[in-house]
């Protein structure tokens, strides 16, 4: 479970204060995925670094009982000057995991070759995305961040492996999934919610949703 109680959260512009949650208050329960739908700029990435815990909240409390992943995408955890395999081995030790299995899973699905041994600093955006969504993919959270839906990237093989495991991950995970697009969240969730103006407004249905959302925007 993830629970916000009484969260604000808002970033000073310089000549305004921009406000991304203002006194919020919900829960994800595992087994009940969670879509938000918000315009882009509103506060999606900062919502999800939340949850995550990578972002503290100004005011209220964050509690977390469940294992929450890192959002997808995020490559916060890796040390750029390590290539991908000593990340991948240190990380394993984080997570009470084989380093050998970690280490192997990542370099089948990543596919980057040589790459796999040279300093992350020296790959591509797409080598890392690949990297980053491996790691996510090897280790084992009940509730999965997703910021605006699955990284498509450049290599077709990689999208086929990754995407099929995906799937199959999250047909037994929870996820929390925020995009500007509704047609992005519909093969995820079915509960919904739309962030607005600092208020985020829960609804059973991603259809009742959308009509929110459309409807302000
Ligand atoms: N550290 C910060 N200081 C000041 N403003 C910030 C900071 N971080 C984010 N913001 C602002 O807060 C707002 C929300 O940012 P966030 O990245 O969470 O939005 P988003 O919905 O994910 O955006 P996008 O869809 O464009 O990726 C934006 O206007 C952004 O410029």
């Amino acid at each position: 479970m993830i629970e916000f109680d009484t969260v604000s959260k808002s970033f000073w512009t310089g000549q305004r204060r921009k406000v991304i949650l203002h006194n919020a208050s919900f829960r994800v329960e595992e087994g009940q995925s969670l879509g938000i739908l918000a315009p882009n700029g509103t506060g999606k990435t900062t919502l999800v670094n939340m949850m995550a815990g990578l972002e503290k909240p100004d005011e209220g409390s964050i509690t977390r009982t469940s294992r929450v992943s890192f959002p997808l995408g995020f490559m916060g955890g890796v040390n750029s000057k390590q290539s991908a395999k000593e990340n991948a081995r240190y990380i394993a030790t984080l997570y009470d995991l084989d380093p050998d299995y970690l280490e192997a899973f990542c370099r089948w699905l990543c596919g980057i070759e040589e790459y796999f041994e040279m300093p992350v600093a020296t790959y591509s955006q797409g080598m890392r995305a690949r990297f980053s969504f491996a790691l996510l993919l090897a280790l084992d959270f009940d509730i999965y961040l997703i910021d605006e839906g699955m990284p498509a990237t450049t290599d077709v093989e990689f999208n086929r492996k990754a995407g099929s495991l995906l799937r199959e991950r999250l047909k037994r995970s929870t996820v929390v999934i925020v995009s500007h697009k509704p047609e992005i969240l519909e093969r995820f969730a079915h509960r919904a919610a739309v962030l607005r103006d600092g208020r985020l407004y829960h609804f059973d249905s991603l259809e009742e949703a959308r009509r929110l959302y459309d409807y302000a925007s």
